[in-house]
């Protein structure tokens, strides 16, 4: 499959293998899955509930692996990386949106967002993450713990540490799908002015058709195979 030709090669998946063992059964997820994302693009990933969208962002992170294939990012093979090397590349050029948000509850909201900037020698704040902060609405949650936080703020929280970076590539699993409609509107406007501030790759798991309209194409995940 090859998708428009726009910017470099950001993503190689090939011949990708996964699937999923228990003691009574084993589900395939993806058998000999293939694809290509270019530097810039952005795509909605959508599906039944189960087709395997989070696990192939989850396999895409890096953080599960597949039975067999090769996925390179920035021209770098994350199959074969180390742990250490791994959590380098995702420092450096990853930010992830997890559909359960994944904040480190011992940091205030301020504090999951600023903790990814300081790992990678940025300032806690500047202009960019107060701007962020306000169009997430977050301004009044900052020194809140994610447990004193609704689902939604802990959502939007996710999505700032996500962003906070500027990173190359934003994997989204959900980021609108705790959001009333006008907050979900808000969040995807300051997640897209962020994708083309940075020209980042945007990667974006959703139900929603209306959260789907905001990225420049669709993918379907049916039965295993990318529709494009
Ligand atoms: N660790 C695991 N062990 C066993 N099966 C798993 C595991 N993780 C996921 N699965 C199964 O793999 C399939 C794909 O799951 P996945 O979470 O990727 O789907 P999804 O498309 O993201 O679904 P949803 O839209 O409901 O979030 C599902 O049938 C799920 O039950």
């Amino acid at each position: 499959m090859t998708c428009a030709s726009r910017g470099i090669c950001l993503i190689t998946a090939r011949n990708i293998c996964k699937e999923y063992c228990d003691a009574s059964e084993k589900i395939v997820i993806f058998d000999n899955l293939n694809f290509t994302i270019h530097s810039g693009e952005t795509i909605a990933l959508m599906g039944q509930s189960g087709a395997g969208k989070s696990t192939l962002l989850h396999l895409l992170g890096g953080f599960d692996k597949p039975e067999s294939g090769h996925i390179e990012i920035n021209s770098q093979s994350i199959s074969s990386m180390s742990d250490a090397r791994l959590s380098r590349f995702r420092r450096q050029f990853l930010g992830m949106v997890f559909q359960q948000y994944n904040l480190i509850p011992s940091l205030t909201a301020r504090d999951n967002i600023s903790f990814v900037r300081r790992l990678n020698g940025l300032p806690a704040e500047d202009e960019f993450t107060r701007e962020l902060v306000h169009a997430l609405q977050l301004q009044d949650r900052l020194d809140h713990y994610p447990s004193q936080l609704s689902g939604g703020e802990q959502q939007r929280v996710a999505i700032a540490r996500a962003i906070a970076t500027q990173p190359l590539l934003i994997l989204a699993d959900e980021p609108t799908g705790n959001l009333d409609e006008q907050t979900a509107a808000q969040v995807m406007t300051m997640l897209m002015r962020a994708v083309a501030l940075q020209q980042s790759t945007l990667l974006l798991v959703t139900h929603s058709p209306t959260t789907a309209s905001y990225l420049d194409k669709t993918w379907r995940l049916e039965q295993g195979q990318l529709l494009c």
